[in-house]
């Protein structure tokens, strides 16, 4: 008798990127959930999910507080430029920035220089971006949030540079961490 083959259907991808992007970057202040969106982002893409500030953490051997106070902010950024720059080698890749990376201008250019990747900025107001981080149990510490007034006219200076390097913005407030990796894809799937 002859038999027919029946393709199996395919199993639905509830969002797909465009084909030639490779590299997703989140961007934003402390507590905009780019650690937290971008690793459930990775595992919805069966992607790969680098977090610059754990890439630190397990090369020098201490916490990113640690690494501030021995070597203080400047060279912290240093290290996290080489970070950047090793990151953005990967392919299949959600990378979540620390709040501070976009203040460096060489961490700028490298992002824009980067082809196939598209930066995403997570945006919220300052007060429930602190409240965030203060909610979070087992945080790592923050130096740059031990100051209040500094911290917010940090968030302040840097706005300007989240929104000029990333090629979509998405405003978090009031959203589920969940919530915001679904509008993420469908940005994304608009570009
Ligand atoms: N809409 C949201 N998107 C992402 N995270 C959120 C959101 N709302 C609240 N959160 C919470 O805010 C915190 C963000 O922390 P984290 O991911 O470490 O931020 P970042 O890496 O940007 O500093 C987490 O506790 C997360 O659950
Ligand atoms: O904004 C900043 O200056 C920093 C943000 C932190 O990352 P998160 O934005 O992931 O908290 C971390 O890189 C470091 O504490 C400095
Ligand atoms: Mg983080």
């Amino acid at each position: 008798m002859a038999t027919t083959t029946v393709p199996l259907p395919l199993t639905p991808v509830p969002h797909s990127l465009p084909s030639q992007l490779k590299r997703i970057v989140l961007t934003g202040f402390m507590g905009a959930g780019k650690t937290t969106a971008g690793r459930r982002l990775a595992a919805a893409l069966h992607w790969d999910f680098l977090d610059i500030d754990a890439l630190l953490e397990e090369r020098h051997g201490s916490t990113i507080a640690d690494i501030f106070n021995t070597h203080g902010e400047d060279t912290f950024r240093r290290f996290e430029s080489h970070a950047i720059a090793h990151a953005l080698g990967h392919r299949n890749t959600v990378i979540a920035l620390g709040g501070g990376a976009p203040e460096v201008l060489t961490n700028r250019l490298l992002l824009e220089q980067t082809p196939a990747t598209a930066v995403v900025f997570l945006d919220a107001g300052f007060p429930a971006l602190f409240d965030r981080c203060m909610l979070q149990p087992d945080a790592a510490v923050r130096p740059n949030l031990a100051d209040p007034v500094a911290a917010e006219a940090r968030f302040r200076a840097r706005l300007p540079l989240y929104r000029r390097i990333a090629r979509i913005t998405v405003a978090t407030e009031g959203k589920t961490p969940d919530e915001t990796v679904i509008t993420i894809q469908e940005r994304l799937q608009n570009l």
